[in-house]
C-alpha cells in the first residue's frame, strides 16, 4: 500500500502541492484528474522521486521512503514511473527492451519472466519488433512491461493513454486495469480524460490548485452534487459516459 502524508511543494514561494495526503492500496487503481496546473504532475513527480518535495512522508508497505536524501539516481525502491514518451530503445527490440530491466537476474529467470510479461501486457507477437515498428498503445505496453519487470509494489502512469487512437486506448484500458490486479501494485494514474479516469479507476482524485477536492469512487464523483466545481468540471465527460456505455446496452443515469 502507498500512502503520502502531507506533501507540500512550492516552486519559488509558488504553492503547487498543498498538504496533500492520499492512501492507494495494492491492485487498486486512483486516478488523478485536475485543470492543468492543478499540481497533477508535480504530485506524481514527488511520489517517482524526481522532485523532492518541502515536506511529507511517503511509505510503502508500511514503510517510511527517503524521500528528501539528495540521490544521483532519482529511482525510488519499489517505485517505477512510466513516462509519457516511453523512454524505449530504439534499436533494440520489444523483448530486449523489457529484458534491459532485469539484467542483474541469472539467464533463466530472465526469460521466465519476460515472456510472461509479454503475454501479461499482450504483446508477446510482437516480441521481435523494433518501438518504430509497433502502434503507440503497444509501446506503452512494452513501457508498462518493462517498469513492472522488477515487480514494484508502486507505479505511476503519466498520461498513459494520451496519443493513442480509440482501439489503442479501449484495449490498453483494459490491460492496465488486468496488469494491476494480477501484479497487486498500487497504481496512481495522471490523465486529463474523465472518460478514460471513469472507465479504469477504482477511485478518482480531483486536484484543484495544488490540493485534493474530493476522492471517491467514479460513481460518486459524476453524482457529486454539492461541489458546483465539481459538478461543471465532470459535466463535459458525463455524455461520452453515456455513450460509451449505450455501446455496451447500459444505461448510465447520473442525477446531475
Ligand atoms: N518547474 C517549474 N517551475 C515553476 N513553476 C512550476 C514548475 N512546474 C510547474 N510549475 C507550476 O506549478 C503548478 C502545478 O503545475 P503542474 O505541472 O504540476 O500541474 P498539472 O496539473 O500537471 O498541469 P498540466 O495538466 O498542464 O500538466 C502550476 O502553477 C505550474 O505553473
Amino acid at each position: 500500500m502507498l500512502k503520502l502524508e502531507n506533501i507540500t511543494h512550492k516552486y519559488q514561494e509558488k504553492s503547487a502541492v498543498n498538504d496533500i495526503s492520499l492512501e492507494v492500496q495494492s491492485g487498486e487503481i486512483l486516478a488523478i484528474v485536475g485543470e492543468s496546473g492543478s499540481g497533477k504532475t508535480t504530485l506524481l513527480n514527488i511520489v517517482s522521486g524526481n522532485i523532492t518535495p518541502e515536506s511529507g512522508t511517503l511509505s510503502v508497505d508500511n514503510e517510511v521512503i527517503d524521500i528528501y536524501f539528495n540521490r544521483l539516481i532519482r529511482d525510488l525502491p519499489n517505485i517505477k514511473l512510466v513516462p509519457q514518451d516511453y523512454r524505449l530503445k530504439p534499436d533494440y527490440s520489444i523483448y530486449e527492451n523489457i529484458d534491459l530491466a532485469l539484467t542483474q537476474y541469472t539467464h533463466e529467470y530472465r526469460r521466465e519472466r519476460v515472456n510472461e510479461l509479454l503475454v501479461l501486457c499482450g504483446i508477446a507477437e510482437i516480441k521481435n519488433k523494433k518501438p518504430r515498428e509497433v502502434s503507440g498503445g503497444e509501446k506503452q505496453r512494452t513501457a508498462i512491461a518493462r517498469s513492472i519487470a522488477e515487480e514494484p509494489l508502486v507505479l505511476l502512469l503519466d498520461e498513459p493513454f494520451s496519443n493513442l487512437d480509440s482501439i489503442n486506448r479501449t484495449h490498453l484500458r483494459s490491460k492496465i486495469v488486468e496488469i494491476i490486479r494480477q501484479e497487486e501494485i498500487a497504481c496512481i494514474l495522471v490523465t486529463h480524460d474523465l472518460l478514460d479516469a471513469f472507465l479504469v479507476a477504482d477511485r478518482i482524485a480531483i486536484m484543484k490548485k495544488g490540493e485534493i477536492l474530493m476522492v471517491d469512487t467514479p460513481l460518486n464523483i459524476f453524482q457529486e452534487t454539492e461541489s458546483q466545481y465539481i459538478k461543471e468540471f465532470v459535466s463535459s465527460a458525463i455524455q461520452p459516459i453515456r455513450d460509451f456505455m449505450k455501446g455496451f446496452g447500459k444505461d448510465m443515469n447520473f442525477d446531475v
